[in-house]
């Protein structure tokens, strides 16, 4: 395949409403859209690192650091035949998983382009739809909280996942199984908030029959996540502590959680995330797709991955007007029916972009010539 240009855009897009996690509180998205130039056509792949670096160790402007000094670099003189051949050029630079997922994403939506197939077709997905859930941040007040999960349901998602932090925990999903009864598929994301000081606190969650707690502990730990769920009953699901298939791996032999969530950014990109995903299915461990407040682009490879099957629980990638008010791509990411988006069958990530609307929330953009 011939790549002929790379070219970064940094936008800032303002959410609809603040995203707040136990780590603070977003009000806008700050991303790099990537895009590869190549044989007449353009591939796209989207930054999903947040401005401060409390969810990883990533920032934006790391991630555009990165971009610019290493990773785009690596790619002059090398012959690609095939996306996968991506990792071993990669390979010496360490970490920096969402710098290489961002332009990874983009050579892998060129591939497609230049082949003619969808992305989702070439990861190997066969589902032509996706059940899909909603991730809730962090509330001001439990009846806001009850409001949104009522909005939610009624729009049809699929399952309804909390944020949860010390002393705002067990009141909220007791509140909302009240509420709305024990058949609401629910779950809560700690995003690492608790230690194993709290083993008695968690174990009250046990009572509510929640889906999965997903990342309890502290980001990097996968040994006390499985003495911690060897105490539970509800199933842990790991986000931040799984970077490569070796995490995996050492997670499901040591019981640390009985599900993986595989964000595209956190695993260096979507060959990495195939590769989680088969292996998880090779140990009969469900896996769903994470969410990162994406934009058009990054949330159209996360549909591309979702359509892989043991993606078998419902994940985070909403339609976008959960998000956002306008949208980098058309047609609008929306229900085909209530819970599922389409996976589209058109070439590459299967939407086209809106240079009006990148424009719009442009702040600055460089190109690099390759070939
Ligand atoms: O709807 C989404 O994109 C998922 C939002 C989400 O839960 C999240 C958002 C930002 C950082 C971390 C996380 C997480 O899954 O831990
Ligand atoms: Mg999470």
């Amino acid at each position: 395949m011939r790549i002929e240009r790379i070219e970064l855009q940094l936008l800032k897009m303002p959410l609809k409403s603040p995203f707040t996690t136990s780590f603070g509180s977003l009000w806008e998205k700050h991303f790099i859209l990537v895009s590869a130039h190549g044989e007449g056509v353009t591939g796209y792949g989207e930054s999903t690192a947040m401005p401060f670096p409390f969810y990883n160790e990533e920032t934006t402007d790391t991630v555009w650091y990165m971009l610019e000094n290493f990773l785009i670099p690596a790619l002059r003189h090398v012959e690609l035949f095939h996306p996968d051949e991506l990792e071993p050029v990669f390979a010496n630079i360490r970490r920096n998983f969402m710098a290489k997922a961002a332009l990874e994403g983009a050579i892998w939506d060129l591939y497609c382009k230049q082949q003619g197939i969808p992305l989702s077709r070439a990861l190997g997905g066969t589902k032509t739809e996706i059940a899909v859930g909603v991730s809730i941040g962090i509330q001001p007040t439990t009846k806001q909280l009850l409001e949104t999960v009522e909005k939610h349901l009624a729009e049809g998602y699929k399952k309804i996942k909390i944020k949860i932090k010390p002393g705002y925990d067990v009141e909220p999903i007791r509140a909302i199984r009240k509420q709305f009864g024990a058949d609401v598929p629910l779950m809560a994301d700690a995003n690492s908030a608790y230690s194993l000081d709290d083993v008695p606190l968690l174990q009250q969650l046990d009572e509510y029959g929640l889906l999965m707690i997903e990342q309890p502990l502290s980001h990097d730990d996968i040994i006390d996540h499985a003495r911690l769920q060897a105490q539970l009953q509800t199933p842990i699901c790991l986000d931040e502590s799984i970077h490569t298939v070796a995490d995996a791996r050492k997670a499901v032999e040591l019981c640390s959680c009985k599900i993986i969530n595989i964000k595209i950014g956190r695993v260096g990109g979507l060959t990495a995330a195939k590769r989680i995903h088969d292996y998880c299915q090779e140990q009969n461990v469900p896996v769903w797709c994470g969410g990162m407040l994406e934009a058009g682009v990054g949330r159209a490879h996360n549909i591309a991955i979702t359509s892989l099957s043991n993606f078998s629980i419902p994940g985070d990638t909403s339609a976008s007007n959960r998000y956002w008010q306008e949208d980098l791509v058309e047609p609008a990411i929306d229900f085909v029916r209530p819970g599922y988006l389409a996976v589209p069958g058109r070439a590459g990530i299967g939407y086209t972009l809106r240079p009006q609307v990148i424009q719009k929330y442009l702040l600055k953009e460089q190109s690099a010539t390759l070939a």
